[in-house]
């Protein structure tokens, strides 16, 4: 049956003027760029998960009031291979594909024997990372794939493990003031020594070497050890404050002998992670002037996180915000199977996305009471020292039913406000957006019958003063036929709408995205 989840999409790569309702503001000039799965049927072949979908880019052109819609598949080496043979021939997180063994680009595949780690897909499908001047798709393998922010093209293809020893990367990187990007992934092959790898991209390169890229001089700024070899932890993203690296180290793990043998097996990639519910959720702290790991151990019960919304510090402790789950039900939810035409009744997750904050205590009186709380700021939030000298600590709950966190990235890694996201409750797609004040818990809605908005992008209005002060941007598709689509428009403090565009094409739910001010796409053009 095809649903919005898994109906092909058609590409717009010529722009498409919208139609605006009511007034934008003049200042907002520039390209929301997102990504998502936009194809999930090849050939006679079809993708068991959503997130196996192939990468389709759109875009939002906005110029003097006006705005222009343009979507464009990436040409990815998994696309052009799959389109050729017209069939799936490049294994994606939720199914295992056979090549063709007359193609020989994903020759690697074959030789599983020999190669402990499969080559993985370059179906850049999660995010947009800015790196200097330049744009990329991005997923969470070894690839990434350039693009052009304003055409949607697809350029060069960059294989992070030629400059650092990574198999996976998040698809969530940070960038510090300067620009440079902070991003995690995780080593596997590396001689049995499995560990997380903290890694800087710089934003420019030296003069003199203008020819060479950016990845070039990539730099290990630290490496975490697996707490078990064969079973690292898989994470989607995580966070920093001005002085720390915030690495979660959850239960849901990853186990390298069945990722080794899927391929044999013909299982996906997805069997291979599993819920350790009897297991603990580890905390770490990288201090990233020394590059080392705090050394105290923190930790908490088990859970499942896939976005960090922020992290901060305050009087000697690191406050982080995080959305976690008690189980893996989500990845579960996204089957197409799952996703079919009831389930809006069918389908809800056995664990509601619960806003957790957690704050931990970097300096605390070292002879403190066992069992006493040593948290010594207003919260309910709670770190308890035992008797091995490990700190349990226990979360104070923001909010519940909210997914796809974003804040206004002036205020990453700062003490905050306000967290923008997509309201879920117990369903799989959003049917809302809020904003929550994450100091009163306050929040504000947006939501009107069979909307489902897209994760909401805060673009701050030019020399805002205070955190709220700009736009949120969502993409909207109506559940009803023949409802056209639109991208809405908020005043971010106080959420009520300022203008909508819309757009008369089938537009496919996405996942992540940001919004290039014109400035910096006039920098690419030089
Ligand atoms: C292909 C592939 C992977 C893909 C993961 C994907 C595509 C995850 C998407 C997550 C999303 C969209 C989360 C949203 O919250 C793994 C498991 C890392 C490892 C094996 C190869
Ligand atoms: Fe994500």
């Amino acid at each position: 049956m095809e649903t919005i989840f898994s109906r092909n999409k058609v590409e717009h790569p010529e722009p498409i003027k919208a139609e605006v309702q009511g007034q934008l503001p003049t200042w907002l000039q520039g390209v929301l760029l997102r990504n998502g799965p936009g194809m999930h049927t090849i050939g006679d072949t079809k993708y068991n998960h959503w997130f196996d979908g192939l990468a389709l880019l759109h875009s939002f052109t906005f110029k003097n009031g006006e705005v222009y819609y343009r979507s464009k598949y990436l040409r990815s080496d998994t696309y052009n291979c799959n389109i050729e043979t017209n069939r799936i021939v490049v294994s994606e997180f939720g199914t295992m594909a056979y090549p063709d063994p007359c193609k020989n680009i994903f020759a690697k595949a074959f030789s599983y024997l020999s190669h402990t780690i499969p080559e993985f897909t370059d179906n850049c499908l999660i995010n947009i990372m800015k790196s200097g001047d330049d744009y990329y798709a991005t997923s969470e393998t070894n690839f990434i794939r350039k693009i052009d922010p304003q055409t949607l093209e697809t350029l060069e293809k960059v294989d992070y493990s030629k400059y650092v020893a990574v198999n996976l990367a998040t698809s969530h990187p940070h960038y510090d003031s300067a620009g440079n990007i902070l991003n995690m992934g995780t080593s596997i092959v590396d001689k049995g020594r499995t560990k997380y790898l903290l890694f800087k991209i710089p934003s420019s390169v030296p003069e003199k070497e203008k020819k060479k890229s950016c990845f070039k001089h990539t730099e290990v700024v630290c490496s975490i050890p697996s707490r078990s070899l064969l079973q690292p932890s898989y994470y989607h993203s995580f966070g920093i404050t001005e002085n720390y690296i915030v690495f979660i180290e959850q239960p849901f793990k990853l186990d390298i002998v069945k990722l080794a043998t899927a391929y044999i097996r013909g299982v996906n990639w997805a069997s291979c992670l599993a819920f350790h519910k009897e297991d603990k959720t580890w905390f770490h702290f990288v201090d990233r002037k020394t590059k080392k790991e705090v050394s105290t151990k923190f930790y908490t019960d088990a859970m499942v996180l896939y976005h960090h919304m922020n992290a901060y510090e305050e009087d000697g402790h690191i406050v982080f915000d995080i959305v976690a789950y008690k189980d893996n039900s989500l990845y579960d939810m996204f089957y197409l199977k799952n996703l079919n035409k009831d389930f809006e009744e069918n389908s809800k997750l056995t664990s509601i996305p619960a806003c957790k904050r957690f704050v931990v205590p970097l300096q605390y009186d070292k002879d403190a009471e066992l069992g006493s709380n040593l948290v010594k700021l207003p919260t309910s939030a709670t770190a308890v020292k035992e008797k091995d000298g490990s700190i349990y600590c226990q979360p104070e709950i923001l909010c519940e039913g909210i997914e796809l966190p974003r804040v206004n990235y002036d205020y990453n890694g700062k003490k905050y406000k306000y967290v923008y996201a997509a309201e879920v409750q117990w369903s799989p797609v959003p049917t809302k957006i809020a904003k929550l004040n994450v100091q009163t818990k306050e929040m504000l809605h947006w939501g009107e019958e069979h909307c489902w908005p897209s994760e909401p992008i805060f673009v701050p209005s030019p020399g805002a003063r205070e955190e709220d002060e700009g736009v949120v941007l969502t993409c909207v598709v109506v559940s009803e036929p023949n409802k056209a689509p639109f991208l809405l428009i908020l005043d971010a403090k106080t959420f009520k709408e300022l203008g909508r565009a819309t757009v008369n094409v089938e537009m496919h739910l996405d996942l992540h995205g940001m919004f290039i001010p014109q400035n910096d796409l006039e920098a690419e053009m030089e």
